[in-house]
């Protein structure tokens, strides 16, 4: 088989899709962008700027300011924080039109690449060799943020952290522009009684079966 092979991995907050989405990158050698992060700088910038997160002329203004070099290389977006920033300049029109461009272009390199966020397959990359939908129930995806954070010194109660996974589906799934949906032909992946080997595993059948249907 020869061509591009682009993965596409979409899904909500925690569900483990960067876990699932950077390991096929290094399984089939191809480059991987968490798309989150961009937002994630987008929010990050406006609260440094002392911006309203709500004020979408200067998200926009972050978001083509932006080097996503800088943003990729950086460790310490993954904070609960830039988590809820991302999802609320996320809904901006004039961001995710600035964020576009990038993305479709680490999309489109020679041989493929692995992209994980919300609108991957839908928006960014339609017509990616293999698209997956991976989700889980909220209350595992949040007691596996919550260890996450918690384990690296954050301080949250698992209440908090289920609501906050409740309220960012929500936003990420009623949002105007390109909302958090599943591609018509993604296939979904729950991995809510998977571990992440198990996760891993169905995932590269899944992407197996989808190269043997495009031939890529
Ligand atoms: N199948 C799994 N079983 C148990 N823990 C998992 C599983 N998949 C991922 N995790 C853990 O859950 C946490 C969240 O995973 P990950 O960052 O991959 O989720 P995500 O969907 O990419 O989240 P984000 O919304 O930040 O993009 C990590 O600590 C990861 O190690
Ligand atoms: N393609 C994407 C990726 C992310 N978002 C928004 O960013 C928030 C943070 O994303 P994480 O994957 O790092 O959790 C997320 O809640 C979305 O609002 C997006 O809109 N599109």
């Amino acid at each position: 088989m020869s061509g591009s092979l682009i993965i596409a991995v979409d899904g909500p907050a925690a569900s483990g899709k960067g876990t699932i989405a950077s390991r096929l990158a290094a399984h089939y050698g191809l480059p991987y962008l968490d798309t989150g992060l961009l937002y994630r700088a987008v929010g990050r910038g406006v609260i440094a700027a002392r911006g309203s997160l709500e004020d979408a002329g200067l998200a926009e203004e972050v978001a083509r300011a932006l080097n996503a070099e800088a943003v990729v290389a950086s460790d310490d977006l993954t904070g609960r924080g830039a988590g809820e920033a991302a999802s609320r300049v996320a809904g901006h029109p004039g961001v995710r039109a600035a964020l576009l461009d990038l993305q479709r272009a680490f999309a489109a390199q020679p041989g493929g690449a692995v992209l994980d966020g919300r609108d991957i397959g839908t928006v960014i990359a339609p017509d990616a060799a293999a698209k997956l939908f991976v989700t889980a129930s909220p209350e595992v995806r949040a007691r596996r943020r919550w260890l996450q954070l918690t384990s690296r010194g954050e301080a949250i109660a698992f209440d908090e952290m289920l609501e906050d996974i409740l309220r960012r589906d929500a936003r990420d799934a009623g949002r105007g522009a390109a909302p958090m949906v599943q591609a018509a032909d993604a296939v979904l992946l729950d991995t809510s009684d998977l571990d992440i080997e198990a996760a891993f595993d169905a995932a590269r059948r899944i992407v197996e079966a989808a190269r043997v249907r495009s031939g890529v």
